[in-house]
């Protein structure tokens, strides 16, 4: 469980300081994929980069599982937009490249670094270089390897930012599908309400100035999330909630 209690962040500017979030309460259940949208400087990656431990708040408390965030841990696994893999490890070394961090031995490493590299369909890839792979599979390495040391929390920011949108569509059913069959708790940050409303149990929306939480839609739509349940008219619906309530805030000036 993931708990954030009047979490604030300012940042010195000349004169002033910037009050980047003011003020963000949130619970996170277990297992739960919770998708955050909002306009651009609202705060997304600062909440992200606080829950990861990268960024201390001013005040308030972040908590998980009733314990502070004082830092990184193997608990929280993180995806950036850019791929961030290591360009002269293979697939099968990107992936292996925490637990050996961790220092597991070597054929439960090749065990479990296999079986996420399956997870992810790149089984035919495991000994390529992710130069000669696409975006998208650059991507499903980088979710496989931040599975593989076995975090119960994933924190996403705009892990499919970079990729053309028919990509986009295939690695957000995939994403599921890996979630679906090992279940962590999600948190995922996006500028596309189609794929904030697609993948989530919940839509945080956020608006900035200072960056806050506007609403947050409750996404009761069954899993697993097929082509049919993005056609339907209730995923329009919702879609057209999350979208008003993004869309209209940015007119206010
Ligand atoms: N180190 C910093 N110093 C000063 N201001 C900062 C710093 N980091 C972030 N900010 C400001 O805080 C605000 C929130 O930034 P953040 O990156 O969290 O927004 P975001 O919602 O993720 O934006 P985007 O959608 O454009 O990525 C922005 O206005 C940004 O300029």
């Amino acid at each position: 469980m993931i708990s954030l209690r009047n979490v604030r962040k300012t940042f010195p500017v000349p004169s002033a300081e910037f009050v980047a979030l003011g003020g963000v309460d949130l619970e996170i259940g277990d297992n739960e994929f919770v998708t955050v949208v909002g306009p651009s400087g609202c705060g997304k990656t600062t909440l992200m980069n606080i829950l990861a431990g990268l960024e201390t708040p001013t005040s308030g408390q972040v908590l998980v599982d009733g314990a502070p965030v004082t830092g990184p841990g193997p608990d929280r696994g993180v995806i950036f937009q850019q791929y961030a893999l290591f360009p002269w490890l293979t697939v099968r070394k990107n992936v292996e490249f925490g637990l050996r961090e961790k220092g597991v031995p070597r054929a439960e490493r090749t065990r479990i670094a296999e079986h996420f590299i399956e997870l992810v369909g790149l089984e035919r890839f495991a000994d390529a270089l992710p130069k000669t792979l696409s975006g998208g599979m650059k991507q499903r390495v980088a979710i496989a390897r931040a599975y593989a040391v076995n975090p119960s929390i994933l924190l996403m920011d705009e892990p499919f930012g970079a990729v053309d949108a028919m990509t986009r569509v295939r690695l957000q059913e995939q994403l599921l599908a890996t979630w679906e069959q090992e279940k962590r708790t999600v948190l995922f940050i996006t500028h596309d309400v189609d794929e904030a409303v697609f993948l989530a149990n919940r839509v945080v929306v956020m608006a900035a100035r200072p960056g806050r939480i506007d609403r947050i839609v409750d996404v009761r739509l069954p899993y697993p999330r097929t082509e049919q349940v993005r056609l339907s008219p209730e995923f329009a619906a919702l879609r057209n909630r999350v979208w008003s309530a993004v869309h209209h805030q940015e007119l206010v000036p």
